[in-house]
């Protein structure tokens, strides 16, 4: 019986970011499309060559992509909106682009009253990775709008390297799509001939095999998807190439029958995600089926116990011949681990990003084919890893086990209940009606990153780069004050990243020099590596806010990043269950409230931008989830009094099937994303019975538009029509990091004036 490799799929952005750099270049009019598609085709030259030496045997390509992959497969499909003017069919690289960014070159933007906007944006499932939203209108006509898939295939060919194209299921794409007047599943017939017409030509230039992706069938299916599935796989493999059908990201469960008797040649399973799924599918899967099995994880940074793993997979290996992959693409981890000189060589030995695990799949398929013993040093490496990473005192605090032990229901309380803790803040806050705040971060200018690279490169001393944030901090503190905002931020010019500027300062967590993964387009995160049991060494913002708060008399709020983003952003423990890091982290941050309300900061801002996208993919899971979550956030909240006001923000805009969960968390104050849905999202807080107050978001913070004061005041009128003025705050959708100065500030002019009206509206009788 034969074991092969399969990698799935290789991130993308290129070992330093070079994507990021030759888009921005591109972007910017700094370099010709030309100059574009040459750093492209080096990358992925790279990417084969690197597959290649490391012995994967099944090389992808397509998986590259200048945006997203979702949003190639709406090109391929002419999936194009009316608003861009060009017809499907005829698209291009600027097509593309407008579609991703805008004609004005922002996600979700439209410039100053002209422009069309890019499509929606939003997470890959339970992912740290963001994918544009097709869209499709009733009469719309689709066809054939890029030959990327084709000509990526000849590209790796003529590299002399025979790939499986990687292509995102009809299904799948179908089920990410929203329809304007239409269900996309209208299109279901249309977009399977596309597909059979790709499928035939990838298979005129040589194709042997196409792995197509459809994660979907990890998810709660719907009849007519389960109906769409049957009827797309009963098509497909008819057309002369194999398909090997991916699922991950969790398990098959109820589609498990329907998966394993479709007509295709091989089907991959998540087995990290989901490693009790493997003796089902083995029973279930008919002998011909080429099984794929994920072995190594796609979605987190450890090193595989490889003999462990081993058990598990040799008699199987000995009775079918089987793939070896990653649970999912690695676009989901950091390129290469040899890229960190700074990570210690103990913590260096339990991680493996891509590379390395190409490396450890290979070693199990070499185990496989030859023996133990051929790759003995190997595997006892990995054994050594994984025992000396269960004992490490690095890993083991015993302070933290006795502190989250004693937890108790009363530290995860408030000492009263919200009416009366707004009345004692509304005396010491003196704030006016529709007070008016932002969400924290001013712009992260070239200049702001520069001085921290410099810093970072030892080229700008700790004296100098101190001395530069706090000027940065005072111009901005001072321009709050002349704008007429009543409750004000220090701006985040320390903070590289609101949850890697946390890791860095919390102990057990370890971060990267290089270890970056795409978030969307050309941005990315360096998510912190969370090994350890976790402490807060020392005070992480009270300085800056203590010195922010010292240049003027208004309240100036706390920033923190809340346990469930943290956790949910990092890369985390594989050896606790995700909710006890998650009590670990929310202790760590109690300490930080604590600690901020003891300096005499009156109003702390906790933010949870990523409660709502952690939901587990089955809704099944949803409430367990959300209990501890939400446990998490009190935990880290309640040790204060009465008098300090706590604010939470979170800026993805679904939240109408967890209000009881928000609710729960009981803030004084959230700040939410609302003004894409016309504050439509209130609806539900007013039907709940929301009692605390709330700051819809007044402007969308991901697009350079300036709103006018008319149109804010007209946002907070609908606003007033779900909740009472009293509960009603005025502010953004989100923190201002990506924007430029001469955007925010007539925006925020913009919102004070607006706010100031309101003021006047509600004093005058009706
Ligand atoms: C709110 N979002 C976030 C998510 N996850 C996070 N961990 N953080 C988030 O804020 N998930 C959901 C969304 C995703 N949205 C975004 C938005 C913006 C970015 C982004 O801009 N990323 C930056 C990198 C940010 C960072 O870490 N910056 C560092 C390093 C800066 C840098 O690149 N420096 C250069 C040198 C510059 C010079 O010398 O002039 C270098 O190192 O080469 C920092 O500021 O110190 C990006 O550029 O992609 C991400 C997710
Ligand atoms: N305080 C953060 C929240 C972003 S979700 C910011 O303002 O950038
Ligand atoms: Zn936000």
């Amino acid at each position: 019986m034969t074991v092969t490799v399969a990698t799935l799929g290789f991130p993308r952005i290129g070992p330093r970011r070079e994507l990021k750099f030759a888009l921005e270049k591109f972007w910017s009019g700094k370099s010709t499309e030309a100059e574009l598609l040459e750093a492209a085709a080096g990358l992925r030259a790279a990417a084969w060559a690197r597959q290649a030496a490391l012995g994967a045997d099944w090389l992808p390509s397509n998986d590259f992509s200048f945006y997203d992959h979702v949003l190639d497969t709406s090109l391929m499909l002419g999936a194009i909106p009316e608003r861009y003017g060009v017809a499907a069919g005829t698209a291009d690289l600027a097509t593309y682009f407008a579609m991703a960014r805008g004609t004005t070159g922002e996600s979700a933007g439209c410039a100053h009253g002209h422009g069309h906007t890019a499509q929606e944006m939003t997470k890959w499932f339970d992912t740290n990775y963001h994918y544009m939203v097709p869209e499709l209108a009733a009469g719309q006509k689709l066809a054939l709008s890029s030959s990327k898939i084709v000509d990526e295939y000849r590209e790796a060919k003529a590299l002399g390297y025979e790939t499986r194209p990687v292509l995102l299921g009809p299904v799948t794409w179908l089920s990410l799509a929203k329809g304007r007047d239409v269900d996309p599943f209208d299109f279901l017939d249309e977009v399977l001939g596309l597909y059979s017409a790709v499928l035939t030509q990838l298979a005129h230039a040589g194709a042997e095999w196409v792995q197509i992706d459809e994660p979907i069938l990890a998810l709660d299916l719907d009849e007519r998807q389960r109906a769409a599935i049957t009827r797309v796989y009963a098509k497909l493999p008819r057309l002369g190439l194999k398909i090997m059908l991916a699922t991950y990201f969790g398990a098959l469960e109820d589609n498990l029958t329907l998966a394993v008797n479709l007509p295709v040649a091989g089907l991959h399973v998540d087995l990290v995600r989901a490693p009790d799924q493997f003796d089902k599918v083995l029973v279930a899967a008919p002998k011909g089926l080429l099984l794929s099995l994920g072995v190594i994880d796609g979605r987190n940074i450890w090193r595989a116990d490889l003999e462990k793993l081993l058990d598990r997979i040799e008699p199987v290996a000995a009775t079918r011949d089987i793939v070896l992959a990653p649970s999912c693409s690695l676009l989901h981890v950091p390129v290469d681990l040899a890229l960190e000189p700074k990570l210690d060589d103990e913590i260096k030995q339990w991680l493996a990003f891509a590379a390395q695990k190409i490396d450890e799949l290979v070693t199990l398929k070499d185990a496989l084919n030859g023996g133990r013993d051929w790759v003995a040093e190997k595997l006892a490496a990995s054994g050594r890893a994984a025992a000396a990473r269960k004992v490490s005192p690095r890993i083991h605090d015993p302070l933290v086990a006795a502190r989250t032990a004693s937890i108790t229901e009363a530290m995860r309380s408030r000492q009263s209940p919200y009416a009366a803790r707004a009345a004692v803040q509304a005396g010491i806050l003196a704030l006016p009606p529709f007070p008016t705040t932002t969400i924290g971060s001013f712009p992260q200018t070239a200049e702001v990153r520069h001085a921290r690279a410099e810093h970072n490169r030892g080229n700008l001393g700790d004296a100098a780069y101190e001395r530069f944030l706090r000027e940065e901090t005072e111009r901005t503190v001072r321009w709050q004050e002349e704008a007429g905002l009543d409750m004000l931020v220090h701006g985040e010019f320390e903070r590289n990243d609101m949850v890697q500027y946390f890791g860095e300062q919390l102990a057990g967590f370890a971060f990267t020099v290089n270890g970056w993964v795409q978030s969307y387009g050309s941005r990315c995160v360096r998510p912190p590596i969370l090994f350890g049991d976790v402490s807060r060494p020392k005070p992480m913002t009270v300085e800056w806010w203590r010195y922010a708060q010292g240049l003027t008399a208004r309240p100036m709020k706390g920033m923190l990043t809340g346990p469930v983003t943290i956790l949910n952003w990092s890369f985390v423990r594989d050896d606790q269950p995700r909710s006890a890091s998650c009590a670990q982290i929310a202790l760590a941050i109690r300490d930080e409230v604590v600690d901020l309300e003891r300096a005499g900061c009156k109003a702390i801002q906790i933010d949870e931008a990523a409660l709502r996208e952690g939901l587990p993919l089955r809704k099944r899971d949803w409430q367990a989830y959300l209990d501890w979550a939400v446990d998490c956030f009190r935990l880290s909240a309640a040790g204060v009094g009465d008098a300090t006001q706590i604010h939470t923000h979170m800026c993805y805009s679904e939240f109408n099937d967890i209000l009881p969960a928000i609710g729960a968390m009981d803030t004084d104050v959230i700040s939410i994303e609302t003004a894409r849905s016309q504050m439509e999202l209130l609806e539900g807080f007013a039907a709940y019975r929301y009692p605390s107050a709330i700051g819809p978001g007044v402007y969308d913070i991901h697009a350079p538009r300036v709103p006018s004061v008319d149109e804010i005041v007209r946002l907070m009128q609908l606003a007033q029509a779900h909740l009472a003025p009293e509960q009603l705050w005025v502010n953004p959708d989100c923190g201002l990091k990506t924007r430029k100065w001469e955007e925010v500030k007539p925006a925020i002019d913009a919102m004070v004036s607006a706010a100031r009206e309101l003021r006047v509206r509600v004093a005058e009788p009706a």
